[in-house]
């Protein structure tokens, strides 16, 4: 079993952690948590409701009185401490998340190292939350701005980023002085309960970090959303559940940061480099089997470049090897569950109903592993055009203008992440400010990092994670005005 393989490892927890008590839920009830790739049962762990989840909030309502009062360098030296931990199980934490997950191993290791760079990242940060001191309108008076915790958070987690996603968000809140309840995907609750024993061992105190699993995702959601404690609340993922989870808080006008679906375009000039392309639109397609919100989900290649880029990007996925996620040599896993084969399985049966070209896969494989799949000759009246595809199918449209390209860009309700690769840097600046994205990757296909601002517009949500920016999240701006000087 699976789960033998762990079980000596400290970090590995089957019980919830809440106030910093690893506990089962009030009636004992469990769900099981099983391996996408195999299949397999790797533990039953805590089905929480609305009672834990208050007292969890309560728990982080009483500790962060003390939590906000430690300097910005003792919380950064506890987030380091947790860093250290995190990479020094670097190779274990990554196996478990490859067999919750389904994510191959060479994602998982480099999952753990990203998701570290942000408690790295923000360990430094703590100590950067700089106010202002503003020159006064008058001379008796002296004028000040400084910034504080906004207080207790909530934060609810997708299953395709398991470590990474908490820790994105985990972080700077811990970093501006503000404790956190976490609710973790019912599909990879183990790596968020091996992220929590982490940090309990790390120093960081009861109360602090608690995690909640459950399968009850919508009742455990309200309490978080009405809880009158809870002050800010960070979501990633669907774009249905975030405006769910965004009308429950309209009443408390809880704080909100929403990472949310997208419709990546990745456009490619006749200028393009076009080999470079292949490689950029490889990486930034089948990542994680496509199951990624800033993955490609439609190419647009221009009329000049069409004929060959599908030629060489079809031969190159042929070369993608699908297989054991713990195999190293193995780039694509399985889809997480069946509700994910089968909408890959309803968009590729209707653009080829609708006249699209079936050039490489286009078949379910054993269990929930799919063929990485190209489509040619895509409309944009197909469901993919529209629609977040969330595997591994890429269907290639054609463009004729750079002012058509960014069109059909543009022409979703999304805004998350947009790619292109062009060589005329006229047409660079041109074509990056025109994209509506919050992230534009030009010439490259991989952009995610902890330096830099990532979220989106429309539809993709509201609020930037990780970067400068990232603390400002869980920050409160307060302005003094001292008078009678
Ligand atoms: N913008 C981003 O960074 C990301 C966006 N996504 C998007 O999410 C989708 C796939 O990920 P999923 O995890 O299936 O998304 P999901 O939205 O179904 O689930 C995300 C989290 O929300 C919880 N949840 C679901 N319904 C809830 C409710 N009513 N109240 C409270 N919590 C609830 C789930 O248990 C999970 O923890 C795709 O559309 C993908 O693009 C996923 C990951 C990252
Ligand atoms: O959840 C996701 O898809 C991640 O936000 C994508 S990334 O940050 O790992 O690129």
């Amino acid at each position: 079993m699976a789960t033998s393989e762990f079980a000596q490892f400290p970090f590995y927890r089957t019980q919830a952690f809440v106030n910093g008590a690893w506990v089962d839920a009030d009636d004992a009830s469990t769900f099981a948590v099983h391996s996408p790739s195999t299949g397999v049962h790797l533990a039953d762990v805590p089905n929480m409701g609305r009672a834990e989840t208050r007292r969890a909030i309560e728990g982080a309502s009483a500790a962060w009185p003390a939590w906000r009062a430690m300097t910005a360098k003792e919380r950064g030296a506890l987030l380091r401490e947790w860093f250290t931990r995190i990479m020094a199980h670097r190779d274990t934490l990554a196996r478990l998340m490859s067999q919750e997950s389904g994510k191959v191993i060479t994602e998982s290791l480099g999952e753990v190292t990203y998701g570290a760079s942000f408690v790295e990242w923000f360990a430094e940060e703590a100590k950067r939350a700089y106010g202002d001191v503003i020159p006064a309108h008058t001379r008796d008076r002296r004028l000040v701005v400084i910034k504080q915790p906004v207080g207790v958070v909530a934060a609810i987690t997708p299953w395709n980023f398991p470590l990474a996603m908490i820790t994105r968000k985990v972080a700077p809140a811990l970093a501006a002085g503000c404790p956190v309840v976490i609710k973790p995907p019912a599909e990879t609750p183990l790596t968020a309960l091996a992220l929590a024993a982490l940090a309990e061992e790390a120093g960081i105190p009861a109360g602090v970090l608690s995690v909640v699993t459950t399968n009850h995702s919508s009742e455990v959601g309200l309490e978080l959303c009405e809880n009158p404690l809870v002050r800010k609340l960070s979501f990633t993922g669907s774009t249905g559940v975030g405006r769910t989870l965004m009308a429950q808080c309209a009443n408390n006008l809880t704080k909100l940061s929403l990472e949310l679906g997208g419709n990546a375009p990745f456009l490619v000039f006749d200028d393009a480099d076009l080999d470079a392309a292949v490689r950029g639109a490889l990486a930034a397609k089948y990542r994680h089997n496509g199951q990624t919100c800033v993955c490609v989900n439609r190419i647009l290649v221009q009329d000049g470049a069409y004929d060959a880029f599908v030629e060489r990007f079809a031969a190159a996925v042929g070369g993608l090897r699908t297989g054991d996620v713990l195999d190293t040599q193995v780039q694509v896993g399985p889809l997480i569950n069946e509700k994910g084969v089968q909408k890959v399985e309803a968009h590729i049966a209707d653009a080829v109903q609708k006249g699209a070209r079936l050039l490489r896969g286009g078949h379910r494989k054993e269990g929930l592993y799919f063929e990485p799949t190209v489509l040619a000759d895509a409309t944009t009246d197909m469901r993919i055009a529209r629609e977040e595809v969330f595997g591994p199918v890429a269907p290639i449209f054609r463009f004729t203008s750079e002012d058509e390209a960014v069109r059909m860009a543009n022409d979703t309700e999304f805004g998350l992440a947009a790619y292109f690769y062009s060589r005329d840097v006229g047409r660079c600046w041109r074509v990056s400010e025109a994209l509506e994205y919050g992230m534009v990757g030009v010439n490259e296909g991989l952009i995610s990092t902890e330096v830099a601002p990532f979220g989106g517009v429309k539809a993709s949500g509201m609020g930037r994670e990780g970067s400068k920016y990232g603390l400002d999240s869980f920050l409160e701006t307060k302005y003094l005005c001292y008078g009678g000087i």
